[in-house]
């Protein structure tokens, strides 16, 4: 998109291009490993119940296998499906030669122990990155994880592609979660950033967010993060997808970052937008997350 220009305006970072690109990259990889070895990487997804969010991100995942050649495996179980069942049908993916990567959508219903059920994912095919081996090796210094979580890593792909500098300079991330702020914060202190986390319980965030040359938030609040918190030229990462009402759409809804983009972009050096931005990294992400699962178990 445009180019940062005299009035002010941020570039776009176009991460629904960009992830386009990945993909087109990720297929030609999966041809050659079906040349090599005769086998397409596989992913299964596990959906429990029946959230309209959750069922739309798990069809846009197959969508996305469909399209670059990997295999997909769907488990569908209903709402109120025992938390042991759910164990044995990852634990048959476990064994499963044929199957890579292991996703459980998130949230599941509340009368399961999501730990227990994540925790059971093979550590060697858990493309969301959530095992506590690969959040562990990821929080330490001179170690790989197998995998790193999508989001995060989606990020740092867009930073990279879009040529900002993280060595050496303030990031802050705005929510702590378990899946996007906290990995996102190791992450980045990997890649020598110089860290801050901030989120709910935070005093004053202001002067922190201000500091930082790059901004990630992930806190699921639309339009929290303005101008006046933003550094002039910073990069600013908008993880939220929230839905607000909006009797014009299809849907009734429209998806909102929790960025105040339109303020926030006259003041930033780069942004992404909502949707369009980060959302389809993830998913580029966890189509490579399972690639590579597959090359390591097929190709060591
Ligand atoms: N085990 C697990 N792994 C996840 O990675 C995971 C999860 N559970 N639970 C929910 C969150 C959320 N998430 C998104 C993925 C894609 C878009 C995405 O593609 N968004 C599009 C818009 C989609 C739309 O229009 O509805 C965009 O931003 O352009 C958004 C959010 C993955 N998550
Ligand atoms: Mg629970």
């Amino acid at each position: 998109m445009a180019a940062a220009d005299s009035s002010g305006q941020a570039k776009l970072i176009d991460g629904k291009e960009i992830a386009a690109t990945i993909r087109s990259e990720i297929k030609v990889e999966v041809d050659k490993l079906k040349e090599a070895t005769g086998k397409v990487p596989g992913l299964a997804v596990v959906l429990v119940g029946t959230r309209g969010d959750s069922e739309t991100y798990v069809r846009s995942k197959r969508k996305a296998c469909e399209e670059v050649g990997i295999a997909s495996f769907d488990a569908d179980l209903p709402e109120d499906v025992s938390e042991e069942e759910v164990l044995k049908v990852v634990k048959e993916f476990n064994s499963n030669p044929d199957i890579h990567g292991i996703l459980v959508q998130l949230p599941l219903p509340k009368h399961m122990d999501s730990y227990k059920v994540t925790d059971a994912i093979s550590p060697e095919k858990d493309v969301d990155g959530f095992h506590p081996a690969n959040i562990g090796a990821l929080a330490m210094r001179d170690r790989t994880p197998l995998f790193v979580p999508c989001t995060p890593k989606g990020c740092l792909e867009l930073l990279k592609r879009s040529g900002i500098q993280i060595s050496g300079r303030n990031a802050c991330i705005i929510g702590r979660s378990n899946i996007v702020g906290t990995p996102m914060a190791m992450l980045l202190q990997r890649h020598d950033a110089t860290v801050s986390v901030v989120h709910s319980r935070t005093a004053d965030p202001a002067p922190i967010v201000s500091r930082a040359d790059i901004v990630v938030a992930a806190v699921g609040n639309a339009e929290m993060v303005r101008a006046a918190w933003v550094k002039p030229g910073a990069a600013v990462l908008d993880v939220g997808t929230n839905p607000v009402e909006d009797a014009s759409k299809k849907r009734g809804y429209r998806l909102v970052g929790d960025v105040a983009f339109e303020e926030v972009r006259q003041k930033a050096g780069h942004i992404t937008p909502v949707p369009g931005g980060v959302g389809p990294m993830t998913i580029a992400m966890l189509l490579k997350n399972c690639l590579e699962s597959a090359q390591r178990i097929l190709q060591g």
